[in-house]
Parts: C-alpha cells; sequence; structure tokens
C-alpha cells in the first residue's frame, strides 16, 4: 500500500452481500485489488440470506471508483443499491450554523430576549463594558480569519474557496471545545488592509485564530495584531502546528531517550508552519535546528532566529528528526530517508513522504499531517485562553499545552486521538492555569460575580 495520498476520494456505497461464510472477504479483496481502502463500514438491514451494509470506500480517483463499482455490479452474490458522494454531501449549506441559547416559545419571552427587556443589560453593559463577559457571547467567539493565501497546501486558492476548511475549523472548535468559530473572509493580501480589518471588528470577538495566511505576511498580521489588541490574535498554523509538533517530539524523545535540547532538527519549509515551529523549539530550548527553503528571505529570517540554514539534502543527511511543512507533496524521496530517523511530514492533504513509505525506508518513527494535526492544539490552547480571559498566548502556555497532549498519548503512538474530549479539555486546564501563573489575563471590575464556563 502506498497509503493516503493514492486515496482521496470517499465514497459511500450501500451493498446488498450474500451472507455465506467467507464471501465478505472475497467482496473486500476484490475491492482491495484496485487499491481501495475501507473506511466505516455498518450493517444497515439483516436479511435472511443476505446483509445490506454501508462501506465508506476510499479510492485514487474517480476512475479507480467506477471501474470498482462496474466489477462490484457483475459479481454474483452482491447488489450495489446506492453510491454517496459524501464529502459533498456533508457540504451542502455549509458545516455550520449559528443556533440562539434561549427559547422563544411566548411574546414575555420575546420581550425579555430582544427588546425591550434587552435594553436593561445593553445600558448595563454601555456603563461597564466589562459586564459583556457575563451578559453576551463575546468572549465564547472567535474569529476563524483567512485571506486565502496558503489554504492548507492548496495555496492561494483564495478565501471563499477557503471556507469549507474555516467551516471545518468551526466545527471542530464546537465539537472539542465549545468555542464559537466565526469564519472571516478577507478579500485582501495586504497586510495593513487585512489588520485594519480585523481591528476593526476584533470587539466581536474573545479571541482571533488567524488561519492559511501565507508567510511572510501572516508574521506581520499576528504581531500587530496580537500586540494591539488585547485579545489573544494567534495564527494556528505557526502555533498549534508548532504545539503539537512539540509533544510528538517530547514522545519520541522518551521512548528513544534521546535529549530534545541535544538533537538536531531538520526543518524543510520555513513558512508560517515550520518557522512556529522553530520558534517553539527555540524557546523549549533546542538548540540545532537545520532549516531548507526555496525562497532566500525565509532562510534570513530563520537565521535571526538562530537556525543553521541549508538545502534540502543538507538537511536530510544531518537531522536526527526531520519536519516538513513545504505544502510539496512527494518532495522526500524515499531514498533521502537515513536509517532510523524520525520524519514527520506535515503537509496537507498530501504529504511530502507517506509514513508507510518513510518507514519502508528505514526511518524509525513517521507521521503526516493528518496525524500530527493542529486541531490537537487548537481548541483546547484558545479555550484555555478564553477561560483565563488571556491578553496573549505565550510560550509558556504552548509548552504546556505540548506537555499536556503528550501525557495524553497512547504507549508507542506520538500523539493522542484528536476525537479524545478529555485531552482538549486538560490542554484548556493547563493553558488557564499557565495564563494565571504568568499574568498575562484581564483583571475584571466584576470578577467576584460568577461569568460562566461553556467546557
Ligand atoms: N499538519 C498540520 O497541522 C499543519 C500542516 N500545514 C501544512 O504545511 C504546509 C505549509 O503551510 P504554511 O506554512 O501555512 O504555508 P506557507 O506558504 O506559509 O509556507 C510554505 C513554505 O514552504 C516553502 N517551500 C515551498 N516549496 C519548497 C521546497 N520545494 N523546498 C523547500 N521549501 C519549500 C515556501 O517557500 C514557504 O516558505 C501546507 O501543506 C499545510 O497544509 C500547515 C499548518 C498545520
Ligand atoms: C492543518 C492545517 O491547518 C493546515 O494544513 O493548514
Ligand atoms: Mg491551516
Amino acid at each position: 500500500m502506498e497509503g493516503d495520498m493514492r486515496n482521496k476520494i470517499i465514497k459511500r456505497i450501500k451493498v446488498k452481500i450474500l451472507e455465506d461464510p467467507g464471501f465478505l472477504g472475497k467482496f473486500a479483496t476484490m475491492v482491495g485489488e484496485f487499491g481501495a481502502l475501507f473506511g466505516e463500514i455498518k450493517t444497515v438491514h439483516i436479511g435472511k440470506n443476505f446483509k445490506i451494509r454501508e462501506m465508506d470506500v476510499y479510492v485514487k480517483d474517480e476512475e479507480t471508483f467506477d471501474t470498482i463499482a462496474d466489477t462490484i455490479r457483475k459479481m454474483e452474490g452482491v447488489d450495489l443499491i446506492e453510491v454517496k458522494d459524501v464529502v459533498k454531501e456533508y457540504h451542502i449549506n455549509g458545516k455550520i450554523k449559528v443556533c440562539s441559547n434561549v427559547e422563544i416559545e411566548s411574546m414575555d419571552d420575546l420581550s425579555i430576549v430582544y427588546t425591550p427587556g434587552v435594553a436593561q443589560v445593553c445600558k448595563l453593559i454601555q456603563e461597564n463594558p466589562d459586564y459583556a463577559y457575563k451578559f453576551t457571547s463575546i468572549n465564547n467567539n472567535v474569529a476563524i480569519a483567512t485571506n486565502g493565501t496558503a489554504i492548507l497546501g492548496l495555496g492561494d486558492i483564495g478565501a471563499v474557496a477557503g471556507m469549507p476548511v474555516m467551516e471545518g475549523k468551526a466545527v471542530l472548535f464546537r465539537e472539542l471545545a465549545g468555542i464559537n468559530g466565526i469564519p472571516i473572509l478577507i478579500n485582501s493580501k495586504d497586510p495593513k488592509v487585512i489588520i485594519q480589518t480585523l481591528k476593526a471588528i476584533a470587539p466581536t470577538f474573545g479571541a482571533i485564530k488567524l488561519e492559511d495566511i501565507k508567510a511572510p505576511e501572516c508574521f506581520e498580521i499576528e504581531d500587530t495584531l496580537d500586540r494591539e489588541l488585547d485579545i489573544p490574535v494567534v495564527h494556528d498554523d505557526q502555533h498549534g502546528t508548532a504545539v503539537v509538533v512539540l509533544s510528538a517530539l517530547l514522545n519520541i524523545a522518551q521512548y528513544t531517550y534521546i535529549n530534545l535540547k541535544r538533537v538536531s532538527i531538520g526543518i524543510i519549509g520555513l513558512g508560517a508552519a515550520g518557522m512556529g515551529i522553530s520558534k517553539l523549539l527555540k524557546a523549549f530550548g533546542v538548540q540545532e535546528i537545520y532549516g531548507a527553503d526555496i525562497n532566500e528571505n525565509a532562510l534570513k529570517m530563520f537565521k535571526k532566529l538562530g537556525g543553521k540554514p541549508a538545502d534540502l539534502k543538507t538537511v536530510m543527511e544531518k537531522s536526527k528528526i526531520v519536519i516538513a511543512t513545504t505544502g510539496v507533496p512527494g518532495l522526500i524521496k524515499k531514498e533521502m530517508v537515513k536509517p532510523k530517523q524520525v520524519i514527520l511530514a506535515l503537509s496537507n492533504p498530501d504529504p511530502e513522504i507517506t509514513p508507510e513509505d518513510a518507514l519502508n525506508a528505514g526511518a524509525l518513527y513517521a507521521a503526516d499531517g493528518k496525524a500530527i494535526n493542529n486541531a490537537l492544539g487548537f481548541p483546547g490552547l484558545f479555550r484555555g485562553a478564553l477561560n483565563a480571559r488571556a491578553k496573549t498566548i505565550n510560550n509558556a502556555m504552548k509548552i504546556a499545552a505540548a506537555r499536556t497532549i503528550a501525557k495524553f498519548t497512547m504507549d508507542g503512538d506520538l500523539v493522542p486521538n484528536i476525537l479524545n474530549k478529555k485531552v482538549h479539555q486538560a490542554v484548556a486546564k493547563a493553558v488557564e492555569e499557565v495564563a494565571l501563573k504568568t499574568g498575562v489575563v484581564k483583571y475584571l471590575s466584576i470578577v467576584e460575580e460568577e461569568i460562566e464556563e461553556e467546557l
């Protein structure tokens, strides 16, 4: 199996299959012969001598799926009842909606929720803006702001084409941390315009998450906004990613008895993700970081940070741990992998080398961007910062998040399951504690009154 780079198309098929010993196995083997992989398999009906099953099938492309479908149709003992384009179906009308926290069942309810009742709380907030923390959703709203210039590894596809990714992040915020993630699409590549736009709408939010804005613009935008606004402004591709990478490295260090601060680490692709990872590793105390990029300015910035600029070949040769964040699928060839190297090829949707290929080439540990994904970090990071009413998310908070994620990892794995809510709750708690300890929080005049938390 060459891995997931071949299997990007997901179809949900409904099949009626003869209930005979070994028959399901025969069916699976036939589908597998076309390089397909199975996801969820669910029995939806049990008949006299057959079962109807719904199966998710991952295939290389539409043509391969059509061939599989034709073969299933010709197979005796099997009926192909339905084929669903499940990815498109999930996206119809978008993946998110705004819901109310209260119900309106009577005219009285209406008068309380809306006018005239609402005026009472408006006036309270006018007199003391700190009441916005108690009587509005502001401190639970996080902007997910993009200009669409580095959507995953798809590149500059524009903010609107990036909306499905922003909605996906909003779903993760809601499901994993109880946060209202609100996509903000900005039609500009000018950092000044983006800064001005986000500053103007910042009062709506308890924090701003920048997403998929390419380097180097992302650095000026984040630095300026985080400095000038009194809410956290965090570029997820830089810091969410860095947190999760650090947690994976903490686990690897434990398994292999290497000292992270002394080992040589190489980063290929010094854009948003690569620079964010470099910065956090430096803050953690890693001394030797090699870095490669095709962009001279990226290399200069990396050098200023204390990194060692190099070419791709040198990075591969000198580093015990290699982290790739270029957006270039297949950039790392099998023959470049050194025995017992750690390879984290993090580009999405397709990695620089699949974990299977890296392991076959002799890597000790290997993972891609689906497993080592900032989704393990950002929900708890933001939840903790919001709970603490933090003004920023500092390195101590990020390192606390990384250590917490590492602790939840099952022995032998690099990171825990993204869907384990306990991880996100624990990260939130750790981040909140460190925010309070490091004094980056806003103290409210109404602090003695209980402010409800979502999680
Ligand atoms: N797994 C995860 O959690 C995350 C993964 N990523 C992935 O990382 C990739 C990059 O994302 P960003 O950093 O946001 O983009 P970016 O556009 O800010 O940075 C990409 C960098 O890679 C460099 N690059 C491109 N081709 C190269 C090559 N052949 N050799 C060396 N360097 C090369 C570019 O010059 C640029 O500096 C994307 O594929 C994205 O999906 C990003 C954030 C999180
Ligand atoms: C995971 C993520 O944020 C990215 O690939 O851009
Ligand atoms: Mg991203």
